[in-house]
């Protein structure tokens, strides 16, 4: 059995008597790629939040990296790494500017920064760009930088909030090489995505409809119990239960 990285009993959040996340209980190992799914407005942002330390729960329990959610906010956040479409990298600093950014605020030394910097410009295929500015950059490329420099402090678990938005399924399959080789060196991925290809990629996903986990399992295990040939159809059957309006 691997190591319990990610672990919720109960979660709920409410925001006055509408209640967001209502009592989500699952655990996630040390390594393992989880998706986490829903239609909008079923209440992913807002459990993510919570699992980073940013929002605390209304009821019920939850720790990130061996750090309680609620009461140890600071240390949750000292060892996780967060990308979003939202936020991600500066679009008006050059590529190498960036990391310097980020090495610092993740507490890097200088010379740690730009060893790490040549290194991961190296893996990329990105030598060649250290100069450029990040909003020149192919939306695919900024992508792969946001997700490397999310791990740059190579953190116990990286949430990735839509990490590939916009782009077309062979760029996200070659994103997925990423995910697959932070995973491989132990760090945990915990991922929503509103792409169905992407959830065939995850070693399990759960799908949340009005703020409940309504399906938790390996994808081929999902597409069995739900008899659906594609994790499309899964996700449709399921979605089709919520009442809530997306905003
Ligand atoms: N601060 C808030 N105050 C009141 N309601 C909120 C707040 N934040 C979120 N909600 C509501 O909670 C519900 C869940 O929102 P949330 O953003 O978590 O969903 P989501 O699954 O992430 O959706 P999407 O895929 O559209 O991002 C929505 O109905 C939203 O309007």
């Amino acid at each position: 059995m691997r190591e319990t990285v990610i672990h919720t009993d109960r979660l709920t959040k409410r925001f006055g008597n509408f209640t967001a996340v209502d009592h989500i209980s699952f655990d996630v190992g040390r390594g393992e790629i989880f998706g986490f799914l829903g239609a909008n407005g079923a209440g992913k942002t807002t459990a993510m939040r919570m699992l980073c330390g940013l929002s605390r729960p209304t009821e019920g329990s939850g720790s990130v990296a061996g750090y309680d959610i609620a009461t140890q906010p600071e240390m949750v956040k000292r060892n996780i790494g967060y990308m979003s479409q939202r936020f991600s990298l500066y679009e008006d600093l050059k590529v190498w500017e960036n990391l310097r950014l980020f090495g610092g605020i993740y507490g890097l030394g200088a010379r740690q920064t730009a060893t790490k910097t040549d290194e991961m410009l190296c893996r990329l295929g990105l030598e060649g760009e250290r100069d450029t500015l990040v909003k020149a950059l192919p939306l695919g490329w900024k992508q792969k930088l946001a997700f490397s420099v999310a791990i740059f402090h190579k953190p116990r678990v990286v949430f990735l909030d839509e990490p590939t938005g916009g782009v077309d399924p062979a760029a996200r399959r070659r994103f997925w090489e990423l995910i697959y080789s932070a995973a491989d060196s132990g760090i945990t991925v915990f991922v929503t995505t509103h792409y169905m290809d992407e959830a065939e990629y995850c070693d399990r996903v759960s799908i949340m409809v009005d703020g409940r986990i309504e399906a938790l399992d390996r994808p081929a295990a999902l597409k069995r119990q739900f008899e659906a040939p594609t994790m499309d159809e899964v996700f449709r059957r399921l979605a089709r239960k919520a009442t809530r309006q997306s905003d």
